[in-house]
């Protein structure tokens, strides 16, 4: 009978959330080899830590078989349609911060506005006699919000990595993806659309609204939200 913590089991959110609950007196380590996927929570009795891949979490907090897990705003509102109801925001964790932003190749000077892509968009079409492609794992969160601002002419193409090569290599016209530095958008030739990204992203705890607890569990989630001071 254990609250079950989820957190990114590798890269760039693992360590910084280490960080974050130790610095809280809530030590989490790997535990077994360097390459297990083990871990154990200290400083607090009857918390489980499961690593999983950040993109995974969101899932495991809607089905509740997880309690709390910390993952990436984006990857919440991307694989969760209706994810207020499905999960609450605890905290924002000020790491794994990153704009979803829509990007054309850096030649198109006609091209800075959304409603210039739109035009684009229509011109590309008459030409070539297919819609214009947007590379994107986003897929949710671009349509939506592509929906919102009238863009119509386009057509999204799938790209689980490495999306912005994609332009180069002819596969797609412009992107939808996360950027934090803009290092890798510059050295692909690649431009910002001016108005704005798509959404702010950054690491957040979220607690689970699906997952079952008993009496035993319910304090002890109550004693770890305190701990963090994230007692309410
Ligand atoms: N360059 C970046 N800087 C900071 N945060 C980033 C960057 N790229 C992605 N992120 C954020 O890190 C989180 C995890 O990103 P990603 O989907 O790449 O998972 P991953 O680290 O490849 O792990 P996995 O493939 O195991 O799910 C996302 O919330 C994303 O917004
Ligand atoms: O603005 P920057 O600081 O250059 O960072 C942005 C890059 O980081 C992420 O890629 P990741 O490293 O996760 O690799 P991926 O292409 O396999 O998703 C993201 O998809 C961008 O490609």
């Amino acid at each position: 009978m254990t609250i079950k913590l989820g957190v990114p089991s590798k890269g760039r959110l693992m360590e910084k959330t280490f960080d974050w609950f130790g610095a809280r007196g809530v030590s989490l380590t790997r535990t077994g080899s360097e390459r297990e996927y083990a871990g154990a929570v200290d400083g607090i009795d009857g918390v489980e830590l499961v690593l999983l891949s950040a993109g995974e979490i969101p899932r495991e907090l809607k089905a509740g078989r997880i309690h709390l897990g910390v993952t990436g705003t984006d990857l919440i509102q991307e694989k969760l349609g209706l994810w207020e109801q499905q999960v609450e925001p605890l905290a924002e964790l000020g790491f794994g911060r990153a704009d979803l932003i829509i990007a054309v190749p850096q030649c198109w000077v006609d091209v800075d506005l959304l409603e210039d892509l739109d035009a684009a968009a229509a011109a590309f079409r008459k030409a070539h006699g297919f819609r214009l492609r947007i590379a994107t794992k986003y897929h949710r969160l671009v349509r939506d919000y592509l929906r919102e601002n009238g863009v119509a002419d386009y057509q999204l193409v799938d790209s689980q990595g490495a999306t912005e090569g994609t332009v180069k290599n002819m596969t797609a016209e412009a992107i939808a993806d996360i950027t934090s530095t803009g290092e890798t958008l510059r050295a692909n030739h690649l431009k910002i659309l001016s108005d704005g990204p798509i959404l702010r992203s950054q690491a957040t705890l979220f607690r689970s609204r699906n997952a079952q607890m008993n009496q035993t569990e319910k304090a002890t989630l109550q004693e770890l939200l305190e701990a963090l001071d994230l007692d309410r």
